[in-house]
């Protein structure tokens, strides 16, 4: 019982309001998100990865040592000036420095770099596994243009902080100490004043990233919103074209790149200051250094080289500062980035439903009272729903537009489940059926028979990838498809082009048909068409519909007369009721909404 549920509890349901409000995210609230986003999630996903992570820290600490080495060799050198003593050994100790310190530091980043990828490509599979998993409840929230964008432009922040801020922070605070530790060696006073000055920066920047953070959320939910903009027009493309709306929807999504834009400008914003109190305390820590320095050199109590080697220390600790400040400025965007990854991660999905094929007797449904509504904040769409389709032949939903009767197959699919009432398939309530079994069981042709980009051949074993060749060409024979196949170029491996618009709207509707009857279902669910189709096709479909009712049960949303006079059993529903069953010839004589559907709706629709 309910096993296409993993609980979303509390939690997950407020996420998943975070998630369907968007860019309408209070930023309060965001801020409280992104919170959460805590370094605990970062670690999650470092986690598995340590091994290399502490193999690329080692080396990059041995990279920065190398550099830290350099100023004591300079120094070095420096001294054997005027002294007479060849200076061969310290300037080659000096290049091998040089040399050795590249190349372990560019192998260090190398291993980190790779690591990041990892990471990377983990988080993505992650997500995409979940997002083909979600319950389709949750998916009618979603946008998928947001989807899209915390895939790709969310998980691409995710690689920064993994290897370029990782990277960067390992070596500067290694370097940071290391040359805070020689500076103590050469002179404590000049060190206490070059930190007096360095922590200023870390007051400084412990105000400034949480507002990074806010503002690259910001943008990045925008950027989604972009995504959802664009989506919506490509979706509709011929609708965009035909209304001459480009220009309102090029607005729509402009609007939503001004606003990501806007939000990136103040993410930089706080970025800059972040980077310039750096660069501001280095100058001030070089120009007490030197004179204090300076004045100590000039009293004897320090030597010259000692204060060229101090100040070369200063130098390197400016390269750490201004990293970690960039480090933890792009981790201010990767934790916002992880957020709305895990946003993702942690909605309610369904177990894996694997493509079984079904093989067994017709099955017959029933439905006892059922009440369903879409959400909690939506009106009834069942209202006490009862009806019953015996195993084997046709029947037919008929009803106006709105009744309820796409809902009644999307609870036959569990794609969400009824308030109250039971749903039976084969005497066995559908909440007790194994997901994948009840999935297979079931074909479902949806009303616009989505077909995918690829070859024919591939949207028929869609279902049924283990399909042979015999049942195929049977499945193609059976829904009078062959003719079409003869005629196309390549036969089945003929691309039918994106969402199969190279097909006729009959041809899509019989693909989807024999793509469904090739997993051999036990109840085929078919919404028909609302769209006219010519008198050949129209034939062609009542004859296919025909022919499977013989060995399945076949259930139809009828918006056809021809459909209804040959089928065993018509169920009339209206808002969200079952108000009249029987047959063609009994509704007519008894019920007067189906007698006024007959003669308008459907009528219109029918072949001479
Ligand atoms: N995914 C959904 N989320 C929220 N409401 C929905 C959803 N799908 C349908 N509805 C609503 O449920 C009601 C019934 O829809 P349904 O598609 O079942 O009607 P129908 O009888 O099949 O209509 P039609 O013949 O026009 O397809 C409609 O008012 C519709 O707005």
């Amino acid at each position: 019982m309910g096993a296409d549920s993993s609980g979303p509890g509390g939690q997950q349901a407020g996420r998943a309001q975070e998630v369907r409000r968007g860019a309408a995210v209070p930023e309060g609230r965001l801020s409280a998100l992104a919170e959460r986003a805590s370094w605990r999630l970062l670690f999650d996903y470092l986690r598995p990865h340590r091994g290399t992570l502490a193999l690329g820290a080692v080396l990059a600490l041995i990279g920065s040592a190398a550099g830290l080495a350099m100023p004591l060799l300079a120094k070095s050198v420096i001294e054997t000036f005027g002294t007479g003593r060849t200076m061969l050994g310290p300037v080659l100790l000096l290049c091998g420095a040089v040399l050795a310190g590249s190349i372990i530091s560019a192998v260090g980043s190398f291993v980190l770099e790779r690591m990041g990828e990892g990471i990377v490509f983990g988080a993505r599979t992650r997500l995409v596994d979940r997002i083909l998993r979600l319950r389709v409840a949750e998916v009618d929230r979603l946008k998928p243009g947001d989807l899209l964008s915390r895939v790709t432009a969310d998980t691409t922040l995710l690689r920064a902080v993994c290897t370029d801020a990782l990277v960067t922070a390992v070596g500067s605070v290694f370097m940071f100490a290391g040359a805070a530790v020689l500076m103590a060696v050469m002179d404590v006073v000049l060190l206490l004043i070059t930190l007096g000055v360095v922590a200023s920066v870390g007051l400084v920047n412990a105000l400034i990233l949480p507002r990074i953070r806010k503002a690259s959320t910001l943008a990045q939910v925008a950027l989604g919103e972009m995504g959802s903009a664009l989506d919506r027009a490509l979706q509709a493309f011929r609708t965009v074209k035909a209304s001459g709306a480009e220009h309102r929807e090029i607005e729509v999504v402009s609007a939503a790149a001004r606003q990501a834009r806007d939000r990136g400008v103040t993410a930089s914003a706080w970025q800059s200051a972040a980077g310039v109190s750096a660069w501001m305390s280095v100058q001030l820590a070089f120009l007490a250094v030197l004179g204090v320095g300076g004045a100590r050199v000039a009293d004897g109590s320090m030597a010259i080289a000692s204060l060229i080697a101090f100040l070369l220390y200063l130098f390197y600790l400016v390269a750490p500062i201004g990293q970690l400040v960039q480090s933890f400025t792009q981790l201010q965007n990767g934790l916002a980035a992880i957020t709305r990854i895990r946003e993702i991660e942690e909605l309610p999905g369904e177990p894996t439903v694997a493509a079984l094929r079904a093989d067994g007797p017709p099955v017959g449904v029933t439905f006892e009272d059922v009440v369903f509504r879409y959400g909690d904040d939506r009106p009834i769409v069942h209202d006490g729903v009862s009806f019953e389709v015996r195993a084997g032949g046709l029947s037919a939903l008929v009803g106006p537009s709105g009744a309820g009767k796409s809902t009644v197959f999307a609870l036959l699919e569990r794609f969400y489940s009824p308030q109250s009432g039971n749903i039976t398939m084969s005497g066995r309530d559908i909440r007790d059926w194994d997901l994948a079994e009840l999935r297979a069981a079931v074909g479902y042709v949806e009303q616009d028979a989505p077909v995918l980009d690829g070859t024919l051949r591939e949207n028929l074993t869609f279902a049924a990838p283990d399909a042979t060749e015999a049942e195929v060409r049977h499945s193609l024979a059976r829904t009078k498809l062959d003719d079409l196949v003869a005629r196309l170029p390549e036969g089945l491996e003929t691309q039918v082009g994106h969402r199969g618009v190279l097909l006729s709207g009959g041809e899509r509707q019989r693909v989807a048909i024999a793509r469904a009857l090739l997993r051999r279902p036990r109840l085929l669910l078919l919404d028909e068409a609302t769209s006219q189709l010519d008198a050949v096709n129209e034939l062609r479909l009542r004859e296919v519909i025909a022919e499977v009712a013989t060995d399945t049960t076949v259930l139809v949303i009828a918006h056809r007369l021809s459909t209804v006079t040959g089928a065993d059993r018509i169920i009339v529903m209206e808002s969200g009721r079952v108000r009249a069953t029987g047959t063609h010839a009994e509704l007519l004589a008894d019920d007067d909404l189906y007698r006024e559907l007959a003669t308008t709706q459907f009528l219109a629709t029918a072949t001479p």
